[in-house]
C-alpha cells in the first residue's frame, strides 16, 4: 500500500510558536506586550471556536487579545466604527475580521477599513496586491501557512501544475498568487469550473480550499499528488476524502493537525512583527 509521507501542521507550528516566545518576552520587557483584536459577527458556533482557539493560542505565548462580538443584524456602519476605533487603539497591533459575515455587510469595505499596519490576517486590498507583487506586507494568514508547510517538507512547486480549489478573498485566491510567484502552473477553480475532476487529475499540487467536507475525491488525484487540504468544517473534516486520498497521493496534509495550526502561528508571528514595529516607530519619535 501506498505511504505518503504526512505533513505535520503541528510539528511546524510549534517551530513557530517556539522561537515567538522569546519575542513576545522581549517586547514586553520594553512595554509592549503584542495585541491582537478579532472581531466576530453572528452567532456561527464553529466560528466562535476559531476565535476562541485565537485568543487561547495568544495566552499561551504571552500575548494579549481581545475578542468583540457583534450581532448577527449589524450594519456595515456599525462595523467600521468599530474597526476604526482599533485602528485608533495604540495598545491593538493587529486586528482580525472573521470571515465570512453575514450577507447584509459590505465585507471588501470592512476589511479594507482595516488599517495596513494592523493588517495581520493580510485581507485588506492592499495587503493582498503587495503579496501578489512580492511587496512588504503582511501575508493572509492561511495561505502563508500552506506554504509554510510546503517549505518546511522541501516540497518543490516550481514549473508544477498547482490547482487550486476556492477562491474566497482569504484563501484560494491569494494562495494562487503565492504559488504563481513560486513559479508554480496555477490553475484556479471555482464552484462554476467545468470538468473539476479532470482538471484535479492533470495537478501535481491540490490545495483544496471549498468548504465542502470530503469533497476532494481519491480517485481524482494524480497518482503521486501532493495534498494540502485547508479545509475545516463541521466536526473537524476537512475538504478531501482522506483515507482515498492518501492512497493515491505522496504527501498530505490531515485535517486537524495539517494547516490549521500553522495558521494561528503565522497569525501570532505577523502580530508580533506588528508589535515589533509599533515600538521601533516609538523609539524613533522619542530619540
Ligand atoms: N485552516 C484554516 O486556517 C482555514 C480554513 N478555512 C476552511 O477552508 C474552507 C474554505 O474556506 P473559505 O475560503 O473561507 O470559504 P468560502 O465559502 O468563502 O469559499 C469557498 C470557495 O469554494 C468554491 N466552491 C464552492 N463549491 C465548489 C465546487 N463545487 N467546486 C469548486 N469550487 C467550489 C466557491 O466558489 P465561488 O467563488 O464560485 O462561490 C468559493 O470560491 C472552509 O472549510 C473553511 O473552514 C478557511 C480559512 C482558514
Ligand atoms: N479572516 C479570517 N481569517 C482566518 O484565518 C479564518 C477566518 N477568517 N474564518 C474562519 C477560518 C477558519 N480558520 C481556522 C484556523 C485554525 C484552525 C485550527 O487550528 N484547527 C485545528 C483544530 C484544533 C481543534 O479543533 O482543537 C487543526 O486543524 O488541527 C481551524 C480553522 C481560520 N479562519
Amino acid at each position: 500500500m501506498n505511504q505518503p509521507m504526512i505533513l505535520d501542521g503541528r510539528k511546524v507550528a510549534t517551530s513557530i510558536k517556539e522561537e515567538l516566545k522569546q519575542t513576545v518576552e522581549s517586547l514586553s520587557k520594553q512595554g509592549v506586550t503584542p495585541k491582537l483584536a478579532t472581531i466576530l459577527v453572528g452567532d456561527n458556533s464553529s466560528s466562535k471556536t476559531y476565535v476562541q482557539m485565537k485568543a487561547n493560542a495568544c495566552k499561551k505565548i504571552g500575548m494579549e487579545s481581545e475578542r468583540i462580538y457583534l450581532d448577527e443584524d449589524t450594519t456595515t456602519e456599525e462595523l467600521l466604527d468599530v474597526i476604526t476605533q482599533l485602528n485608533e487603539d495604540d495598545s491593538v497591533h493587529g486586528i482580525l475580521l472573521q470571515h465570512p459575515v453575514p450577507a447584509q455587510i459590505d465585507e471588501r469595505k470592512a476589511f479594507d477599513t482595516i488599517k495596513l499596519e494592523k493588517d495581520v490576517d493580510g485581507v485588506t486590498s492592499h495587503g493582498f496586491g503587495s503579496t501578489a507583487f512580492q511587496l512588504n506586507a503582511y501575508p493572509c494568514c492561511t495561505p502563508a501557512a500552506i506554504m509554510k508547510v510546503i517549505d518546511f517538507y522541501d516540497i518543490n512547486v516550481e514549473g508544477k501544475h498547482a490547482i487550486v480549489i476556492g477562491r474566497s478573498p482569504i484563501l484560494g485566491k491569494p494562495v494562487s498568487m503565492m504559488l504563481l510567484n513560486r513559479n508554480a502552473t496555477v490553475t484556479m477553480s471555482h464552484s462554476k469550473t467545468e470538468n473539476l475532476p479532470e482538471l484535479i487529475k492533470q495537478a501535481d499540487l491540490v490545495v483544496a480550499a471549498v468548504g465542502k467536507p470530503n469533497f476532494v475525491k481519491g480517485e481524482w488525484l494524480k497518482e503521486g499528488a501532493v495534498v494540502l487540504d485547508a479545509g475545516y468544517n463541521e466536526g473537524n473534516i476537512g475538504d478531501v476524502e482522506y483515507e482515498a486520498c492518501e492512497r493515491q497521493a505522496s504527501a498530505i496534509t490531515p485535517v486537524p493537525g495539517g494547516i490549521g495550526p500553522v495558521t494561528i502561528a503565522t497569525l501570532l508571528q505577523n502580530t508580533v512583527e506588528a508589535a515589533s514595529e509599533s515600538l521601533e516607530k516609538m523609539n524613533k519619535i522619542n530619540r
